[in-house]
């Protein structure tokens, strides 16, 4: 933001504008999200931040409320911008430790924003507990004072906010946790910054909504066939483990694969067998494996990894998965295979020339990269290093799952609802982002869209969802699709 900011400057829209902006967003938003609070305290930091809180103090006091402002460091003190916006309040200001929550209705929080270089202690970090503890309703300017607005982590203590106004775009910590928690509600305020600004900064990733991935979602065409539309092999568990791949399979036709086969041994398709209808099974018998199967040029996908096991033969069944190339989806038991040998799997994928998409939950991540991360290093920052390592896209699940390419794409999602996490839905996931590369789909919009499309379905579902609800409740998520944008 500190690049976009002196773009703007350079475009010829200046930094107090900027700030007058920022600002006037922050006392519109409190002042129609809080219509009834009179009284108003605003917390101001010693950078821009606090410069935004002098503006929002300056225009809530001229809308006919009652402002104090606690500054934490010395009027004196302040420069640039903010300096600016402080010679235009023109009452005083109040000691932190004299900050009057007991009278407030509203407390503002503009105390630290994307200049925090270091955890909050000493009168900080007891102004923000003490914000905390008010129990009054917060408005936070940029980010909740504390947060780390690139990794959404909060190092020391950390504001925890009602609402928070952020300025031209979301940033990770928004999105990523715990700070999409710490935020409460988003709202992103234009501040006039001028077009053109924006492409001076490196966007590191995008929200996943619709908008990200929509135009390349697969349309059935209306000359098509069941294979035009792609087949997609699952290789299924042994005779007790077949359950995680026949969810896989269900949830890669829902999401519109032409054809799904399940291939395994014939005492786990007797299984499957009392299950499926739609899904085709075929039998692969211990040493030939699906080998003969994948040689099919129909087949462009497979994904192994649900119920496939660890043992020597799943390992060779893998082996001649990453031999036929394609499409791959990568799950569950491939994170315990090459636990700890990140390098090895990008061989194998590079070897057999694959396309390949890693859907691991941060245990099977931990699993698979072993000590290669750096301990501070973000979600984001982790699944983008893991697949520039690996040469895959990876999708690095949670309440905030990020999808991340080796060219430095990445995609955070915030609609999964937290009973989401229940057995079984991740190889849902799985499938449906087979399915949706089976259609030709790219492998960053197709595990965008299959992460978004898994999280909408969930919430059709409803509380009390399990994993077999899924795939059926992605035929109503589809239908709004076509809808239009949502
Ligand atoms: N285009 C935009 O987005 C626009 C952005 N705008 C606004 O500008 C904000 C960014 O402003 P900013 O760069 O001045 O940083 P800010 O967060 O005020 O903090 C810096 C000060 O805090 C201090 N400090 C840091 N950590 C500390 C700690 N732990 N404990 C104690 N002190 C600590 C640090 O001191 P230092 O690290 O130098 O010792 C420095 O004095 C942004 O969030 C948005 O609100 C709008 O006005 C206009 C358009
Ligand atoms: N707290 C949460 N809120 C929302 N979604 C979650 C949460 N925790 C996990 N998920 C999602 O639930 C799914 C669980 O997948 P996974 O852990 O692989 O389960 P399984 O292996 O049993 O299928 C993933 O899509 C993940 O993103
Ligand atoms: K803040």
């Amino acid at each position: 933001m500190a690049k976009v900011d002196a773009a703007a400057v350079t475009l010829g829209v200046s930094g107090e504008t900027l700030m007058e902006n920022a600002g006037a967003a922050v006392a519109d938003i409190a002042a129609r999200r809080w219509r009834d609070a009179r009284r108003v305290l605003v917390l101001a930091g010693p950078g821009n931040n606090g410069g935004d809180g002098f503006v929002a103090a300056r225009r809530l006091l001229a809308a006919g409320h009652e402002v104090r402002v606690a500054l934490l460091g010395e009027r004196a003190a302040l420069k640039g911008d903010a300096a600016g916006a402080a010679a235009r309040w023109d009452d005083g200001v109040v000691e932190p430790s004299d900050a009057p929550f007991d009278w407030a209705e509203l407390v503002i929080d503009a105390l630290f924003g994307a200049g925090l270089s270091r955890p909050l202690d000493g009168p900080a970090a007891a102004l923000v507990m003490a914000a905390n503890a008010s129990g009054k309703p917060i408005l936070a300017v940029d980010v909740p004072s504390g947060l780390d607005g690139a990794s959404g982590r909060a190092v020391g203590p950390c504001v925890e906010a009602d609402v928070t106004v952020t300025f031209i775009r979301r940033k990770p910590g928004h999105l990523l946790l715990p700070g999409r928690t710490l935020c409460g509600e988003v709202v992103v305020a234009d501040i006039g910054q001028p077009d053109g600004a924006l492409s001076a900064a490196k966007v590191a990733a995008r929200l996943n909504r619709p908008e990200l991935w929509r135009a390349a979602f697969p349309e059935p065409r209306i000359d098509g066939h069941k294979y035009s539309r792609g087949h997609v092999a699952v290789w299924s568990g042994p005779l007790l483990a077949t359950g995680a791949s026949r969810l896989a399979a269900t949830a890669a036709l829902r999401a519109g694969a032409g054809a799904v086969t399940l291939v395994g041994p014939r005492p786990a398709l007797k299984i499957h067998a009392a299950h499926v209808t739609a899904v085709m099974l075929r039998e692969a018998d211990q040493k030939a494996g699906w080998a003969p199967f994948l040689a099919d040029r129909r087949i462009g996908t497979w994904l192994f990894g649900p119920g496939a096991g660890t043992d020597e033969e799943a390992c060779g069944i893998l082996d001649q998965g990453f031999s036929a190339g394609g499409r791959a989806v990568l799950d569950a038991d491939v994170f315990t295979i090459f636990g700890g040998r990140p390098e090895e799997l990008g061989a194998a994928i590079e070897d057999g020339g694959c396309e390949a998409v890693l859907t691991p939950h941060e245990g099977e991540f931990a699993r698979l990269m072993g000590e290669r991360m750096r301990p501070d290093a973000s979600k984001l920052e982790r699944a983008l290093a893991a697949s520039a390592l690996i040469g895959a896209t990876v999708v690095l699940k949670g309440p905030d799952t990020v999808v991340a390419t080796p060219d430095g794409c990445a995609s955070i999602a915030d609609n999964a609802p937290a009973f989401l996490a229940t057995a079984g839905a991740g190889d849902v996931l799985a499938g449906i982002c087979a399915g949706l590369l089976a259609q030709g789909m790219p492998a960053f919009e197709a595990a965008s869209a299959a992460v978004w499309l898994h999280g909408e379905a969930a919430r059709e579902a409803g509380r009390g969802m399990i994993a077999d609800d899924l795939p059926l409740a992605l035929r109503s998520v589809l239908g709004r699709l076509d809808d239009g944008p949502s």
